[in-house]
């Protein structure tokens, strides 16, 4: 029961997503860490300033304020939408911080590093909390960037609710589609920011349309454009009638005023609103059966009478339903329309409660929380930001990691309170906590109370999917909700300074692996070196750039190499006997077996065994035999990857009495790879889904430049000024890429990258890379 308990932990399916474009890493972060969100060293924790003497009931409010009070949300984009100053401005509207934050100024950032430095900590901030017009607001932070996929999907995973921020000249764009899909997957509720409205070309119509088309889902539009361009002013909110102008002379933006539109002085303007507003409900109606038949009732001859709140509840159902989406516009940068964006966040997006997570009731009450970050802090060790599901988390306390298979103690519990890092006395579900003292939990792993708790879970988990007839995996996977771990495309070796400097090193890569599970670490089996595996070349300097700066290593990072697979063409068969006397033992098993394409893609080798081994097979040489099979298909005959989409039938194995599984697992291995020598041998390549968007003046240079990538084009798009091509091109053609496209285009283009599938290189492809890394070795 307890090894199925740890598998619950750990998801390793796939998922293909991934994106190298070396822009700056996560801006948003950056700006949150401007804000001064860490942890001082010293600092008593216990009391919050503006809280006079005892004020028992404001502590409270803080520490618990009513779950359906709560919202865990998230702010996601393309790159460059404006999710940066999206957030800066919500935090400066909030209270949160005191300042304009300007992205333009990496200045501040640069001082913040040099602060962080001064005070040997790494706080990067994962959730800031704040409060909204009686509402909690616990924002977290999503990378902008998807070498770094599975930070998104972390944080998706773990929000209640997204908002997805566009620029409005440019509509859905290629990450935005990557975001969206991973929010689709995880059932995320959100709402769209339509934002540069005041950008030249910036059309609300355009982006609307973008988002029906290519996201495929149906927009609510709660507000309609006060001019676009430069004469963008402010923002019409059809539900209530109102236009909100911006004060010209407001230089924060904090000053706006909310007025009816009248008759007398916006005839028109009131005329389209009420056209917008009536289809507005029309469409809800159509989509929430509750709200159809109020309308149909009361409110059939005149949809002026509906009251405004009847309207917002019937949004926000339809939103958690996500049968459709809200969507706003103003202009981040010009401080326009952000206020009526967080009302959405607040009226729209759900509470904790109103979210439907099946594994909650299997732990009926008792403690189930998410890490979903851990940073390292000199001073206080580990932290670790966990998402509660049920349950409270109390400091002093003992809990579970399932993951880990292992109980730890909780020393203190903060809560990112604002500006403040609050150490409070307990926290329940639907809150963000920040816990010190945890030294195994990493990433992604599931806190249960107790061992017990957790087993008593698993069995009525397990209970249900009998009842439902489901498969045991789906169980496990609602059950933890782990997130998924992609597999790395990119390699390179990495070295300390000196062999004396090496357990620093193996040291820091545990405490960034616990961080980042998308980092991989290996070890060479020929040469001893350490290997890392990225998602791409940002993640994988960033990593190195960490090493140096937080841990005070300067290390050697080798060339960076695409992670090749390798298959085979046809079916072989091989058989092979090992015959070894250990001191008086004498060991010998003697194997028969066919490896042979898989009809279907498979990662690890499907393994059958012919009708006469089966039986009686005892666990441990059953295990033996898998154990074998793995190790051989880790690394292939041709450049030493990974084999994949084989089937390997054992038809014979037989073991001479007293032979260790150790033996067992050997000569298996052994007679794979005797097999895998003898096939026709295929290398795999990763194939990536590229998206450039360009000024139609440099198309033919990025067009020509990709064919000499070895890329194909699908399709050329027009997007106003710009063209969009979308097509394929293998990855080891396109490192380094961004710099290149810089030049061709004068820095006015920018791509995404999504990795397609595995696909098999052509003979002359094949063989050239084959000579280069034959010549590679005769140089080493
Ligand atoms: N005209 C205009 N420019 C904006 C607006 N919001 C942001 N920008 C600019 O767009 C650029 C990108 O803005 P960011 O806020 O950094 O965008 P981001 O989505 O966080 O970018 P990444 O972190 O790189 O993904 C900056 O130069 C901003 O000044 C806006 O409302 N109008």
């Amino acid at each position: 029961m307890l090894s199925n308990l740890r598998k619950f932990g750990v998801n390793n399916k796939k998922i293909p997503i991934l994106n190298i474009n070396n822009m700056p890493c996560s801006k948003i972060r950056a700006s949150l860490k401007r804000l001064k969100l860490y942890v001082l060293p010293g600092r008593n924790y216990s009391s919050l300033p503006g809280l006079v003497g005892n004020d028992i009931k404001s502590l409270h409010s803080i520490i618990s304020p009513p779950i359906a009070k709560i919202r865990n949300i998230g702010i996601m984009a393309h790159i460059d939408a404006g999710k940066t100053t999206t957030t800066e401005r919500i935090l400066y509207y909030s209270g949160y911080t005191r300042s304009l934050g300007d992205v333009d100024d990496g200045d501040t950032v640069t001082d913040f590093m040099a602060q962080e430095r001064e005070r040997g900590i790494t706080i990067q901030s994962a959730a800031v909390t704040f409060d909204w017009k009686g509402y909690r607001v616990n924002l977290i932070d999503t990378p902008g960037h998807v070498d770094f996929t599975l930070e998104v999907e972390r944080c998706l995973r773990v929000l209640d609710g997204a908002v997805a921020v566009f620029d409005a000249s440019a509509g859905v764009e290629a990450q935005t589609l990557t975001v969206w899909r991973q929010a689709d997957k995880h059932k995320v509720p959100r709402i769209c920011f339509l934002n540069k409205m005041d950008k030249t070309g910036a059309s609300f119509k355009y982006a609307v349309e973008s988002i029906r088309e290519k996201l495929k889902a149906k927009p609510l539009l709660l507000q309609l454009p006060l001019g676009e361009g430069k004469a963008f002013e402010g923002v019409v909110d059809v539900v209530s009638k109102e236009k909100l102008v911006w004060n010209r002379k407001s230089e924060d933006g904090k000053d706006f005023e909310r007025k009816p539109l009248l008759e007398m002085s916006d005839a028109k303007l009131l005329k389209e609103t009420t056209e917008a507003r009536n289809a507005l409900i029309e469409q809800v109606a159509d989509l929430d059966d509750e709200f159809a038949d109020l309308v149909l009732g009361e409110f059939s001859e005149n949809f002026d009478l509906l009251p405004a709140e009847k309207l917002q509840t019937a949004i926000h159902r339809v939103t958690l339903a996500q049968t459709a989406v809200p969507v706003l516009c103003g202009s981040a940068l010009k401080n326009k329309g952000v206020q009526p964006l967080l009302d959405a966040i607040t009226m729209y997006l759900p509470s904790p409660e109103e979210r439907n997570y099946e594994f909650l009731q299997w732990y009926k009450g008792d403690l189930c929380a998410l890490s979903f970050k851990v940073l390292h802090d000199k001073q206080r060790g580990p932290l670790v930001f966990m998402r509660i599901y049920s349950g409270t988390i109390k400091p002093q306390s003992a809990i579970y990691n399932i993951n880990g298979n292992c109980t730890e103690r909780i020393s203190r519990l903060l809560l990112p309170f604002a500006d403040q890092h609050i150490e409070i006395p307990s926290l329940t579900a639907g809150n963000i906590a920040l816990t010190v003292g945890l030294k195994h939990t990493a990433t992604g792993d599931t806190i249960a109370s107790s061992k017990s708790s957790a087993l008593a879970a698993a069995r009525r988990a397990e209970r249900e999917g009998e009842k439902k007839h489901r498969q045991n995996s789906e169980a496990e996977r609602l059950l933890l909700a782990g997130v998924e771990i992609p597999e790395p495309v990119f390699f390179c070796t990495i070295e300390p300074p000196s062999v004396a400097k090496q357990p620093d090193l193996d040291y820091a890569l545990k405490c960034l692996q616990r961080e980042d599970p998308s980092l991989k670490v290996k070890l060479d089996p020929d040469s001893g070196q350490t290997i890392l595996c990225g998602m791409g070349e940002l993640h994988i300097e960033i990593i190195h750039d960490r090493i140096k700066r937080e841990y005070g290593l300067e290390t050697y990072l080798g060339p960076l190499q695409v992670a090749y697979r390798e298959t085979i063409l046809n079916v072989v068969h091989a058989t092979d006997t090992l015959d070894r006397t250990l001191g008086d033992k004498r060991h010998l098993v003697t194997v028969e077996l066919e490896v042979k394409p898989n009809e279907t893609c498979c990662v690890t080798p499907v393994l059958k065994y012919a009708g006469c081994v089966s039986e009686d097979l005892p666990e441990a040489s059953q295990e033996a035999i898998e154990n074998g099979i793995h190790s051989a298909c880790l690394q292939g005959p041709l450049l030493g990857s990974p084999i994949q989409d084989v089937a390997i039938t054992l038809h014979s194995l037989i073991i001479h009495p007293g032979t260790s599984t150790t033996m067992i697992s050997a000569c298996v291995s052994r007679c794979v790879q005797k097999a895998l020598k003898k096939a026709d041998k295929q290398v795999l390549e990763p194939l990536m889904n590229l998206e450039v968007t360009v000024p139609g003046d440099y198309l033919s240079p990025v067009l020509a430049d990709l064919a000499q990538r070895r890329g194909t084009i699908q399709e050329i798009q027009t997007r106003q000024e710009n063209k969009i091509v979308i097509g394929f091109v293998p990855l080891a053609e396109i490192m380094g890429y961004s710099t290149v496209l810089r030049t061709l285009t004068s820095g006015s283009a920018t791509f995404a990258l999504e990795l397609s599938n595995y696909q098999a290189m052509n003979p002359q492809d094949q063989s050239i890379l084959l000579s280069r890394r034959s010549g590679l070795t005769q140089v080493l």
